[in-house]
């Protein structure tokens, strides 16, 4: 909990112009209340520190609405809500740019309003401002509230290094390989509304298979042949869904995979199996082998109710990220991911991760949001054709809010990564992880990029043939910037 005793004298009780006959204390009610935003901004000529009026949230009554409350504070009062202050940043940003249009932020305040000393608690992980027991609270005709200035050069930069400093320290927290952040474009930091995430966050109406259906394998144990957990891919009953190694096939084996393969019905289960990863002493050791790395066959990685333990090498996505990793900010694309380390191909990187939503959840999001703008939906719909899911039923990532690294993560029509459905429940079509992996060798500092469609061959070759008839709708469409010779020229098509 952060509280503030001392409370900041007021402009009014500074300037002399405070009218204590009109003092109104909020009822009771108001005391606690939601930070609503930024409304002004001054330079205190006594302390030259910078001062931000906040405006608080204020229940749907016409009392409340007229006199919403407001109350000054410091750049360090501010510290924890910091992306508060990134709007107030981004919104002077806007105003500047909007040449035609004027704005002003105090606009839709019409009537004498309060401005008395606030103090912040934070309740439930969000921060309240409570009014603060002086008695030192009045009211003030709105011409008399300053307009904002413009933020001093030095404020701006003071703001924007704490914004900064506060994304860095969320940075240091996320398990795993430091993860640094680098900027040299302009002076920004990703919103601070933004959370990072180890796992999923389940939102309602989503529901993961029944945890009696988490099967695991029984007949291997952790010192298995060289020690590697579940090396028989015929004994290991978690390797019987892996891909099919088509060489080890005999006569009667293949006849029956081609067959499965036509039909896309029958089972392969007693055929001989590939291991996901490379588990001896190489430099790929861990990696993705070029088996799946060019299929689009789920890995299915052993899972808690396993024989094999916590050593077993069928289990490399569930152990998190190895590489270090930077957040880039790029001239056309926004923010963009990078790692500072070598890649090999087949190396992993990371989940990408986010709320859990339906369908309907995600339609609803899409709607309100704008098009032009930033989109961190993926859909879980992996098995929607194998296993005939319509798309009402399907679950969607959404990793605007509360994300890993990926999250930062752009396409490119010629992509250096791909991204792996992992599954540790064979029985849930519906959720499991989506893994990106290293596609090629990677060099340090090169961009880590993935095709945002993730479409075979074949369904690459009917957008070709789309793009011009639907080029007439392209104000719908957001414009590629990945300067690849192949660009498809839209993100999504
Ligand atoms: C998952 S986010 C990637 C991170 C994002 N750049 C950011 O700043 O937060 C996806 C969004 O990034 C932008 N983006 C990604 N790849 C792009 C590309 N090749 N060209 C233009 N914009 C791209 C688009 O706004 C897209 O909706």
């Amino acid at each position: 909990m952060r509280k503030y005793n001392e409370p900041l004298p007021t402009r009014q009780s500074r300037s002399g112009t405070r009218d204590s006959t009109r003092s109104k204390q909020p009822p009771r009610k108001f005391r606690i209340s939601k930070i609503h935003s930024i409304v002004s901004y001054r330079s205190n000529p006594f302390t030259e520190e910078s001062e931000y009026l906040l405006r608080w949230i204020t229940p749907k009554n016409a009392w409340a609405q007229e006199h919403p409350p407001l109350s000054w504070h410091t750049l360090e009062q501010l510290s924890s809500c910091l992306s508060i202050l990134q709007d107030y940043l981004q919104r002077q940003v806007d105003i500047q740019s909007a040449s035609s249009r004027k704005i002003s932020p105090t606009a839709e305040l019409h009537h004498s309003v309060a401005i008395y000393n606030g103090e912040f608690v934070e309740i439930s992980e969000q921060v309240h401002c409570i009014s603060s027991q002086s008695p030192d609270v009045s009211t003030l005709e709105l011409r008399n509230i300053p307009p904002p200035q413009e933020l001093t050069i030095l404020h701006r930069r003071q703001a924007e290094l704490a914004i900064r400093a506060e994304f860095q320290r969320r940075l240091k927290q996320i398990r795993g390989p430091p993860i640094t952040i680098s900027n040299t474009v302009d002076a920004t930091t990703p919103s601070l509304k933004f959370e990072f995430i180890e796992e999923y966050k389940i939102r309602p109406g989503v529901h993961r298979a029944d945890e009696a259906t988490i099967t695991g394998c029984q007949s291997c144990s952790p010192k298995m042949g060289r020690g590697i957990g579940c090396e028989y891919t015929k004994k290991c009953e978690c390797l019987e869904y892996a891909l099919v190694n088509e060489k080890n096939l005999d006569d009667k084996q293949r006849e029956l995979y081609a067959k499965i393969q036509e039909t896309r019905e029958g089972s392969t289960m007693g055929m001989p199996k590939k291991f996901p990863y490379y588990v001896t002493g190489s430099y790929r050791n861990g990696c993705l082998v070029s088996f799946y790395l060019d299929s689009r066959h789920p890995i299915y990685e052993c899972n808690q109710n396993c024989a094999c333990g916590p050593g077993c090498k069928n289990r490399k996505v569930q152990h998190g990220r190895k590489v270090r990793l930077e957040i880039f900010k790029t001239e056309t694309r926004g923010w963009g991911l990078r790692a500072l380390e070598k890649l090999v191909r087949g190396t992993f990187i990371d989940t990408y991760r986010g709320e859990v939503i339906t369908d309907k959840v995600a339609s609803a999001r899409e709607a309100k949001g704008d098009r032009s703008k930033a989109s961190y939906l993926y859909e879980l719909d992996k098995f929607k054709e194998s296993q005939g899911i319509p798309q009402e039923d399907i679950y969607v990532v959404d990793g605007q809010f509360f994300s890993g690294p990926t999250r930062f993560m752009n396409h490119s029509c010629e992509p250096n990564c791909k991204q792996y459905t992992v599954s540790y429940n064979k029985h849930d079509y519906r959720i499991y992880d989506i893994a990106l992996f290293a596609y090629r060798d990677i060099e340090p500092l090169e961009e880590l990029t993935f095709d945002y469609q993730d479409k075979d061959e074949e369904e690459e070759e009917d957008d070709e043939m789309d793009i011009e008839f639907s080029q007439a709708e392209s104000e719908e469409k957001v414009p590629c910037n990945c300067g690849a010779k192949k660009c498809r020229k839209w993100l999504w098509i």
